[in-house]
């Protein structure tokens, strides 16, 4: 891992250690581009032939249905079984007290205003499932769906290589009730969900993480669908003093390493002999992992920064925003107004990120490359729409006319003045 001292970066340097573009993102626009174009042409064809060059399986049907789905979910090991259960259920409390009925306010007497709450009707999840398959994805994604009440839940995953989803899938699937996963994996499943194929239906929201193809298949879809935020490879940064343990340290930068070799893990630190000790514990607990080669790749991809205090490190990765930040440091209650850009922060060394990414309760679907200066995680909320409603009883209207007249004259448009006009001559001689 590079090593960069904060104080000797200037600003171009700092946008370019920022920055997550890669040399090949046109290739990636320009392919993702070809492939939705594809997929509207061609429909269930070309996600058949995509299933072909991409995931290495003749399908024979681009769906599993409830019956199989109930079989595979029989697979699952009771281990795992009660896993899910309890992330299913910390996840469901957290996201469950997220949705609030907004009191109505009386802004002026007799003029009252509120909000109601109407669940998207039509969703589309995305579940990773290429360099690994997640199912933890499924569950931060189905169960605020659930929650807000969306009728129509459309899923898409890859196909593994004997057509079929995995037995945690399958099993996320009847815990959420949903009756049918679309074998669809990529860009052509973000195309599928924008445009709808014979088979697979168009929703009004897209949502979930993957891979830059998805990312950029989320982005270019926007003209004609909502989409959650671009949450593409994933990142983390980790913010660290004397008092963090470099063995934890390493173990997290590894953890978001593993997922892909376009992952970041990015250190911050106060001190050298801090630096020194993580960057040894990489290495040994790197030679241990199974995934070694794809989390190697994403470290040797990441970099280290030296600051000359925390609060220089929060100014760092506030212009950063990572997706996950973890503060490594007993010192971490300071440190919290702070922050201004991050998706989700980790507080102290008792507090792995995988924490969240499976089971603590908050979502772990979250905005990446520097989009969480403006983009939330997903929650509840991202799969509610939130409708005003006013109403103006004779008294209100008396109090607001005068002043929308005004206004809509300044603005040069009598019809809309008539409208208030119109009704308080209407009302004058009650
Ligand atoms: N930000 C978040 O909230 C979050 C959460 C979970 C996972 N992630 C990220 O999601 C990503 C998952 O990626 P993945 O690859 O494992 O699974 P994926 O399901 O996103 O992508 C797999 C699909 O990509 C397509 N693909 C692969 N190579 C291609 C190519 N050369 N051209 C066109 N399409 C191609 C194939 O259709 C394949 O089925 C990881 O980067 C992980 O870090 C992010
Ligand atoms: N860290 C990922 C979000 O960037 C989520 C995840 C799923 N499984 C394991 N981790
Ligand atoms: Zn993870």
């Amino acid at each position: 891992m590079k090593i960069y001292n904060f104080r000797d970066l200037n600003k171009e340097k700092l946008k370019e250690l920022c920055s997550r573009s890669s040399s090949d993102d046109n290739l990636v626009k320009s392919r993702t581009e070809e492939i939705i174009n594809n997929v509207k042409s061609n429909g269930d064809n070309a996600l058949l032939s995509y299933a072909q060059q991409f995931d290495n399986i003749a399908l024979s049907s681009l769906f599993i249905g409830q019956e199989e789905l109930a079989e595979l979910a029989k697979q699952i090991p009771s281990d795992v079984k009660s896993a899910i259960d309890i992330a299913y259920q910390n996840i469901h409390t957290f996201h469950a007290a997220q949705l609030k009925q907004e009191d109505k306010v009386e802004t002026m007497p007799g003029v009252v205003c509120w909000r109601e709450n109407r669940a998207i009707e039509r969703v589309g999840l995305y579940i990773p499932g290429g360099t690994a398959v997640l199912p933890s994805t499924f569950l931060m994604l189905g169960i605020p769906a659930k929650i807000a009440g969306c009728k129509e839940i459309v899923v898409c995953s890859p196909p593994q290589s004997d057509g079929k989803v995995n037995c945690y899938i399958a099993y996320v699937a009847t815990l959420l009730n949903i009756d049918k996963v679309y074998l669809v994996g990529g860009a052509q499943a973000v195309a599928a969900m924008a445009y709808g194929t014979e088979t697979v239906p168009q929703v009004y929201k897209i949502f979930g993480p993957g891979n830059r193809y998805v990312t950029e298949a989320k982005k270019q879809v926007q003209n004609s669908v909502a989409i959650d935020m671009p949450a593409g490879p994933s990142e983390v940064l980790v913010l660290a003093d004397d008092t963090a343990i470099p063995s934890y340290v390493a173990a997290d930068l590894l953890a978001q390493a593993e997922h892909g070799t376009d992952s970041q893990s990015i250190l911050a630190v106060t001190s050298n002999k801090t630096a020194a000790e993580v960057i040894a514990e990489v290495e040994k607990q790197l030679a241990e992992l199974p995934r070694r080669d794809i989390a190697k790749a994403a470290i040797d991809n990441s970099y280290i920064v030296l600051v000359e205090n925390l609060a220089q490190g929060m100014e760092f990765s506030n212009l950063y925003a990572p997706e996950h930040l973890i503060l490594a440091t007993e010192n971490y209650e300071a440190l919290i107004p702070l922050i201004n850009n991050a998706g989700s922060v980790f507080l102290g060394n008792l507090t792995p990120e995988s924490a969240g990414d499976y089971a603590s309760g908050t979502n772990h679907t979250l905005p990446t490359s520097a989009f969480a200066k403006a983009y939330s995680g997903v929650s509840v909320d991202t799969f509610i729409k939130k409708i005003t409603f006013q109403h103006l009883d004779n008294n209100g209207l008396k109090n607001i006319g005068q002043t929308v007249e005004v206004l809509a004259e300044a603005e040069g448009l009598q019809a809309h003045k008539n409208a208030v006009s119109i009704r308080l001559k209407g009302t004058s001689g009650q």
